[in-house]
């Protein structure tokens, strides 16, 4: 086989990312758009070792779940991957998804639940990023193009709420009349509170004076009376990390509000709130019902952001503790239990990690300890502390089905059963899926292997050894740029520079070894990886344990 090479065969089923899965004597071939069950005459354009990628060249027999995309630019950018697809087919490859990992990584012998889906799977997104670029003269500003950094230009986007496309439509118009602004623009972020009605604009500009932008935001709040907050964000850092450190509030306050089931929300710039609110209702109300309170527990909800999912629960049980890394976002979460009313919850900025360490060390056991960590999953270390609190329920809310399929096996190896798992559809149109798992205490005749009593004397683990053990789980090898280069090529097919992988560690705040090529001056500007090639290259820091 070679590249350019034409076969008609039929689809099998889907990659992780939803690519079609076909194969030619029995050598897959990953093609962009088609459907499981169609027949295709398709070419091949990038042949690697064991797989390789094709383009559509004709569909001969088109699926009943084929679909015209809403979107024009659908077929290019590289936000939506499934605009190709009925909704129903959508929501079957999520939930095939999710059965892939468990079967494959988690080998759980258990049926995922069908994913919950939503009514209207469009304009449903409350948070747009959006990014701003000058080129020849001319200012630019949409999605990247799938597998680049270039920007496709878009007017009105088919997941982005309605008041967003709105807001953003202005956005551009005002910006295109101020080319002054545009030299230090990056992005625009825009966020939407749906029940609170209210808007927040955020310009991230390299260092900027303030002046021309309150003129904006004046105009801008003019134009639309939802906006209630306006911000300039400073950010001249050299990697992909999007928002800055410094934040100048243009006009209006530093925070929207929204509504949930009767809570009120404080959300500031900087601050995760879940992107899809019908949905976010059925995801709590999922891990509410996962969580199985009558009143009395005491529940630890770990990776906690705004408070949203503590508060929730605060309703059901006796006493929430939420943990959050970012300060600001503790503000919000204290800020809205105040605001709400809610006294038996309490909100503490820490590591999850070392909060962890300090409940196992101080011998308390929650009932329920509910976990919603960010795409990279757990820590190893949280899992087993986790074990060692002995709670009765665990409830595990993920974004990715890969790390939560890694974080199961562990924790039925440490003794809690997995016991449903329920995706949840946050994300339509795009290959992302939400899932809620519900794990619970194995039976008193089975092992619980990490369950230890600490302190001095016969038989107890001294604290001392918590320390060394951590330390054990550093990675012992000394991971190299190549190591990384060589998974990164095996597993998506493409090669990344050192220095993208360097950009990436050195955002993630890692240790930096000495480059021995390094130049002290670089002859043209260093160009940064696309979104695709920072994901690749974080799932192998993962990969290698470096983060
Ligand atoms: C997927 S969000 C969940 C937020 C919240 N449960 C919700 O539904 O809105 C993950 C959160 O974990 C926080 N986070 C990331 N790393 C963390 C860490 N090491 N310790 C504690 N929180 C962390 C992030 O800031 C983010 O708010």
């Amino acid at each position: 086989m070679k590249k350019n090479d034409a076969f008609l065969t039929t689809c099998e089923n889907y990659t992780y990312e939803g690519l079609g899965v076909v194969r030619v004597d029995g050598f897959p071939l990953f093609v962009k758009g088609l459907l499981a069950g169609e027949r295709a005459w398709v070419a091949v354009t990038k042949l690697k070792k064991t797989y390789g990628y094709a383009r559509i060249v004709e569909v001969l027999d088109a699926s009943p779940q084929r679909r015209q995309p809403s979107c024009p630019l659908a077929a290019r950018c590289g936000g939506c991957q499934l605009q190709h697809m009925s909704y129903e087919e959508q929501l079957r490859f999520k939930r095939q998804k999710v059965q892939d990992v468990i079967d494959r990584i988690a080998q759980l012998p258990l049926e995922v639940r069908p994913v919950r889906g939503m009514e209207i799977p469009y304009f449903y997104r409350n948070k747009a990023q959006i990014p701003f670029r000058m080129e020849k003269g001319e200012l630019h500003s949409g999605f990247y193009r799938i597998n680049s950094n270039d920007i496709i230009d878009m007017e009105v986007c088919a997941i982005q709420s309605h008041a967003i496309n709105a807001v953003y439509a202005d956005v551009c118009r005002l910006l295109k009349e101020r080319p002054a602004l545009w030299e230090g623009l990056r992005h625009v972020l825009i966020k939407h509170a749906f029940e609170g009605k209210e808007l927040m604009v955020v310009f991230i500009s390299r260092p900027s004076g303030p002046s021309a932008w309150k003129e904006l935001a004046t105009e801008l709040m003019r134009l639309h009376p939802q906006i209630t907050s306006v911000l300039l964000n400073i950010n001249d850092r050299s990697d992909n990390v999007i928002l800055g450190e410094e934040e100048i509030l243009l006009a209006g306050r530093a925070y929207i509000e929204d509504q949930m089931e009767g809570l009120s929300f404080h959300i500031s710039a900087k601050s995760f709130y879940q992107v899809n609110p019908p949905q976010t209702r059925v995801l709590y109300q999922t891990a509410l019902e996962a969580c199985g309170l009558s009143g009395t527990e005491t529940v630890l909800d770990l990776y906690c952001g705004v408070g949203t999912i503590s508060l929730f629960l605060a309703r059901h049980a006796k006493k929430v503790v939420g943990i959050e890394i970012v300060e600001p976002a503790i503000r919000n979460a204290k800020e809205n239990a105040r605001r709400n009313g809610i006294t038996n919850v309490e909100f503490i900025c820490s590591d999850a990690a070392a909060y962890a360490r300090t409940v196992v060390q101080e011998g308390i056991h929650p009932d329920v300890i509910c976990v919603d960590p960010p795409r990279k999953g757990c820590a190893k270390s949280v899992l087993e502390d986790i074990v060692r609190m002995a709670p009765k329920r665990i409830v595990y809310v993920s974004c990715d089905p890969g790390t939560l399929a890694r974080d199961l096996r562990i924790l039925e190896d440490l003794g809690y059963e997995t016991k449903w798992i329920q995706p949840v559809d946050m994300f339509p149109q795009t290959h992302s899926v939400e899932t809620v798992v519900l794990l619970s205490h194995k039976k008193p005749d089975s092992t619980i292997s990490v369950k230890v009593e600490f302190g001095e004397g016969e038989g107890k683990v001294p604290l001392d050894n918590i320390a060394k053990r951590a330390e054990a789980y550093k990675p012992k090898e000394r991971v190299t740029y190549k190591m990384i280069k060589e998974y990164i090529e095996a597993k998506y097919g493409f090669k990344v520079h050192t220095a993208y992988i360097a950009e990436i560690k050195r955002s993630l705040g890692l240790p930096m070894y000495d480059a021995p090529n390094a130049v002290e001056e670089l002859k043209q500007p260093r160009k940064h990886p696309t979104a695709e090639k920072v994901e690749a290259i974080k799932d192998a820091l993962k990969h290698f344990e470096i983060i």
